[in-house]
């Protein structure tokens, strides 16, 4: 075994580290990756009975990533929910999916949606007039909002007012269910079905599940009668731009009539894109805001950027995406200091060997992402923000291999191009519009499965 992360008690192990609050476990992640760098980039801890291996090296962790393709236990608590989507599902009915949905989201796909993200970005930066040249707000909650309703439109092509309603309601009942799987994760003795049940948070996790299932299936139900009324024009066509487009349940909708989805597995990967994407992506840009308000002159480059691309007030075009280098360097560097998938958690189904141990079969793997960048391969400014080092030919060679802000290998994100497009689009707008002031040092966060912010206040200053 490597050696053991510090703190472990008898029988407990080290359980007792992560318990209390889901803000808790982001200290506890950035100790860990702190302490794994240090001890040379593998470590290993105990949870109960279960052997924990803890990876920051950028070597090793690349091989959980390609040979661990099992998710760990913890994903079974969204099993009623997610079922079989991408996110948790294992083995060959993965691969199966994972091959049959990889089409819907390559590079040209996604910029169908350009349309609708240039229209949800002019949406933000008109909804955030209010704070315009005042004091400090958070700004996430906008995000989050925006976020949503652009999936709500991509994911099933709805664009009318219950968008909002909708929003809400699913938003609402997904983080408390989120916080749950954290929460029972954190309490040892919840880890038994039994004692989940006969606490009566099993039932409470069912109610919340039954309001985001019967949501998903009123909009796959209405999709389909959109669809058999051969009205495919108007399921199709986002009226307010003209652009036509396929959301990804139409997507998924055809693959169906090649009997290759059912309902239900279609209903997961669309809640699947959801809780994976629209957090994923708003709390991304949230850092990203902040952190753009903290370096000044990180924020005037890129504004320059887009600028140049852009002029002052056009919608970005698919040509536009790729000379948006910088920004994407500004993205990459976001997430490397913040990683959104902040402990990647892989099930070891067999013995695999790393540079110096072998991890056991039948053990847990966990790459730390945030350790895995401060990898001593980013240079000795790992603590920096500085996006230019990702417009550094000598360190992007290595610090591909170590970037673990989508992950890497055959787990990686699915929706990568889909992020990296709308936060551009995103960027564009609000940054011509507005300037922002904010210190890195006012966040707190939180780790409900996903880096969330809990305060990120921002102040936005109109660009004259
Ligand atoms: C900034 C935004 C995003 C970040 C930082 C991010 C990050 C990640 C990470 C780190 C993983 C690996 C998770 C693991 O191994 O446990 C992942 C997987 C995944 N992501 Fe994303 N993601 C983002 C946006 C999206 C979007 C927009 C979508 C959908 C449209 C999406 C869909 C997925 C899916 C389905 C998986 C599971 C892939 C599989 O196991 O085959 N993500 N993402």
């Amino acid at each position: 075994l490597p050696p053991s992360y510090p703190g472990e008690l008898p029988i407990l192990g080290h359980t007792h580290l992560i318990s209390g609050d889901t803000e808790k476990i982001w200290e506890i992640l950035k100790e860990m990756s702190e302490k794994c760098v240090e001890n040379g980039g593998v470590l290993h801890a105990k949870i109960g009975t279960q052997i924990y291996y803890l990876v920051t090296d950028p070597d090793d962790a690349l091989t959980v990533a390609n040979n661990c393709l099992h998710k760990h236990f913890i994903y079974d608590y969204v099993r009623t929910w997610l079922g079989n989507g991408l996110l948790t599902s294992s083995g060959e009915f993965w691969q199966r999916h994972r091959k049959l949905l990889n089409p819907s989201f390559t590079v040209p796909v996604i910029h169908n949606f350009l349309g609708i993200f240039n229209h949800m970005a002019k949406q933000l930066v008109s909804e955030l007039e209010v704070h315009a040249d005042r004091g400090p707000f958070e700004i996430s909650p906008y995000l989050r909002v925006i976020s949503f309703q652009t999936f709500s439109r991509t994911a099933f092509g709805i664009a009318d007012d219950s968008v909002k309603e909708f929003a809400e309601k699913y938003m609402e009942s997904s983080d408390q269910v989120m916080n749950m799987v954290v929460y029972r994760f954190q309490n040892f003795l919840l880890h038994s079905d039994l004692i989940f049940k006969l606490t009566g948070l099993k039932k409470k996790q069912d109610r919340l599940i039954k309001i985001l299932d019967d949501m998903a299936n009123q909009v796959i139900e209405r999709k389909k009668a959109e669809m058999k009324l051969a009205n495919e024009k108007k399921a199709n066509e986002w009226s307010t731009t003209n652009t036509r487009y396929k959301p990804f349940m139409s997507l998924l909708l055809e693959l169906k009539n090649d009997d290759t989805l059912t309902d239900k597995e279609i209903k997961e990967e669309v809640d699947t894109f959801i809780v994976a994407g629209f957090d994923t992506t708003s709390n991304c840009l949230t850092c990203l805001l902040v952190l753009l308000g903290t370096y000044p002159e990180v924020q005037e480059k890129m504004y320059n950027e887009i600028i140049e691309v852009l002029g002052p007030d056009r919608d970005i075009e698919k040509d536009d995406i790729k000379r948006l280098v910088y920004t994407e360097a500004v993205i990459k560097e976001a997430l490397r200091v913040f990683p959104i998938g902040p402990a990647l958690l892989r099930y070891v189904d067999r013995d695999i060997k790393l540079k110096n141990y072998t991890m056991r079969a039948d053990s847990q793997a966990v790459i730390l992402a945030r350790g895995a960048h401060r990898s001593p391969i980013f240079g000795d400014d790992v603590e920096t923000f500085r996006p230019e080092r990702w417009l550094d030919s000598s360190i992007t060679a290595v610090g591909n291999n170590a970037f673990y802000g989508f992950s890497l290998g055959k787990r990686s994100c699915i929706g990568k191009a889909y992020a990296t497009v709308s936060m551009k689009t995103t960027l564009s707008h609000l940054l011509r519009k507005y300037k922002l002031i904010s210190n890195v040092n006012d966040m707190r966060f939180k780790v409900d499965m996903v880096l969330k912010t809990t305060t990120a206040p921002v102040r936005i200053v109109r660009r004259k």
